[in-house]
């Protein structure tokens, strides 16, 4: 159990990656998401998500350059992760994409690249390019996002390297627990997305009436809930306040019977797409 915001999880290629990081979507490119990164690691985030689809990477190349000289910070302390899009699917289109993200962020690497979802007749070639960029050592981690058990059965069937991550939509609503136990056999970490249901669970009453308990938001109660269940986690915001609120879940436990009352929200509900049925 992580004590701290800069705790790592050792991925199963032995690379450390933080179990709570700062999500970048809808963060607005410039202002909005150099703020947000740079009020994240002040705050002791280590970890950021963005993506190429995000149209942020560099605002979050630069937050991150201004924010290691302004915390006296080294490249090696911090994880920046970025996704493949699916247009740019395919293997000489992906090693493209990988280079655009590395320009754009105008980091010398990445640490954590991703498929960003499975797109049909190209995820395995999309995977391929990731695993020359690895072998290369562009990148630390690869790893995949929105893959259900039988995309990474698929993957698996051929894959030379283990996908270290699958991120996927994980929330009180959506606990994913056969996921969870499939990856964890195969030595793949899941991360939450969109982990506050979007904003959409905050006033739920479950998860309010435990956060009283301990004097926690529902907000802190599922961020809490994601580690204690193995999840690494990363919630978006671009709020001050509320950067500084979602980090500051490391002085509570939730009790076994609390975890069990999260874990029967559960609902097999999405509110973004469905891995098997997406058009974008
Ligand atoms: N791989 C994938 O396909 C996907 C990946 N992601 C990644 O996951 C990250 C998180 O998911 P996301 O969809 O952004 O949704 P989240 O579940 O993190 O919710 C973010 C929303 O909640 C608000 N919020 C954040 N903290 C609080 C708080 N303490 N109290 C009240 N409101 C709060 C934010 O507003 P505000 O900013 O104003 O605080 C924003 O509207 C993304 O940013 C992205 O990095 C997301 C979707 C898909
Ligand atoms: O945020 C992401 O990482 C996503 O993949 C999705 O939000 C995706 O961009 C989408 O929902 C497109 O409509």
């Amino acid at each position: 159990m992580p004590k701290n915001l800069q705790e790592t999880v050792k991925l199963n290629n032995g690379v450390n990656m933080p179990w709570f990081g700062l999500g970048v979507y809808k963060a607005q490119e410039g202002e909005e998401v150099i703020q947000a990164v740079k009020s994240a690691i002040r705050t002791g985030y280590r970890s950021i998500d963005t993506a190429a689809a995000y149209n942020n990477e560099e605002g979050v190349g630069q937050a991150v350059r201004e924010a290691m000289e302004e915390n006296g910070l080294t490249r090696d302390q911090l994880f920046i992760t970025s996704k493949v899009w699916n247009s740019n699917q395919g293997y000489e289109t992906t090693l493209q994409a990988f280079e655009t993200s590395l320009s754009k962020l105008n980091l010398d690497y990445i640490d954590l690249f991703l498929v960003h979802w499975p797109v049909k007749g190209k995820y395995k070639d999309t995977y391929r390019a990731l695993e020359k960029v690895y072998k290369e050592g562009k990148v630390r981690a690869i790893g995949v996002s929105n893959f259900q058990i039988h995309h990474l059965e698929d993957l698996l069937a051929d894959a030379e390297v283990v996908p270290a991550v699958n991120q996927v939509e994980l929330h009180p609503q959506l606990t994913q627990k056969e996921l969870l136990k499939y990856a964890t056999e195969k030595g793949i970490f899941l991360e939450a997305w969109s982990p506050l249901g979007q904003g959409n669970l905050l006033t739920n009453d479950i998860l309010v009436s435990i956060g009283k308990k301990y004097g926690k938001s529902a907000a802190q109660v599922i961020l809490r809930w994601d580690l204690q269940v193995g999840v690494i986690t990363i919630p978006k915001s671009v709020n001050e306040g509320r950067i500084i609120e979602n980090a500051d879940i490391f002085d509570f436990e939730l009790s076994t019977e609390d975890i069990a009352a999260i874990d029967g929200l559960n609902l097999n509900k999405r509110f973004g797409s469905d891995p098997d049925n997406f058009n974008f």
